[in-house]
């Protein structure tokens, strides 16, 4: 298969200076101001070419800047750089419940999971929805809900080549992962590796964690990775769901 060309953005989102990484938790904080009009966020057309990449390739990643508004985008990347600050940021294990382990030889970022009770968390939940029953119109996946949380991988964290979701738990059945770091550079590591689904040892992709870049693939299905980050690293995962009732966290 060609490894596709992940066009960097480097457009700033947020000024420099309001992302001093010494500012204090509350100093830096700016006002929530959602102009963007999100109506037309998610179009049929745009949902027909998810729901191809999903079904053709297994993955796919997509600018979503335009859609979710660059208002948005900052708003949620205050906040994860705000909880990063507080004791919510909790260190990520593997598996749920009773069988969480958390192996730091495997993964090392840290999460919280977001409610949709913050003005920039329910715009983002009202997309993830409209994608949700879209998938669902197109692909007959019966996804029933969608779990998110926010993800910060400090300087040498990373997560090793893992599954999302073991096949026929149909559980997670559909990952997303949304990015919320200005100007990456390669040179800033953390990408996310996509390998082949049928050829696990084959690297299908590479994504750089920009603001705006969203990483969209089959949970069961697709091989990934989160390289080392030589710098904070701010993302967001979501997975849509085939269950309807929640296992504990
Ligand atoms: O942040 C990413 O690029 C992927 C994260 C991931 O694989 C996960 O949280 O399961
Ligand atoms: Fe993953």
């Amino acid at each position: 298969m060609e490894t596709p060309v992940v066009t960097p953005i480097h457009d700033p989102l947020i000024t420099p200076a309001s992302m001093a990484q010494d500012a204090v938790a509350g100093s830096d904080i700016r006002p929530v101001d959602l102009a963007h009009d999100r109506t037309e966020a998610v179009t049929g057309a745009w949902l027909d070419k998810l729901a191809e990449g999903l079904s053709e390739q297994g993955w796919m990643t997509l600018d979503v800047r335009d859609r979710l508004g660059l208002d948005l985008l900052a708003a949620l990347q205050q906040e994860v750089a705000i909880l990063d600050r507080t004791a919510a940021m909790k260190k990520a294990g593997i598996g749920r419940g009773n069988d969480l382990v958390r192996d730091r030889s495997v993964r090392r970022d840290k999460i919280a999971w977001l409610q949709g009770v913050t003005v920039p968390q329910a715009a983002l939940f009202e997309f993830f929805d409209t994608i949700r029953q879209g998938l669902n119109q197109r692909l007959f996946l019966g996804l029933k809900r969608f779990e998110t949380h926010y993800a910060t991988y400090h300087p040498g964290d990373f997560y090793k080549k893992h599954l999302d979701s073991f096949q026929g738990r149909a559980s997670r059945v559909v990952s997303l992962v949304l990015y919320l770091n200005e100007d990456w550079q390669a040179a800033d590591g953390g990408m996310l590796q996509v390998f082949n689904r049928d050829s696990e040892h084959e690297v299908c992709g590479t994504v750089l964690p920009e603001a705006g870049r969203m990483a969209l693939f089959m949970s069961e299905e697709i091989p990934h990775e989160v390289l080392p980050a030589n710098r904070t690293r701010y993302s967001l995962a979501c997975w849509f769901r085939q269950d309807e009732v929640p296992l504990p966290l």
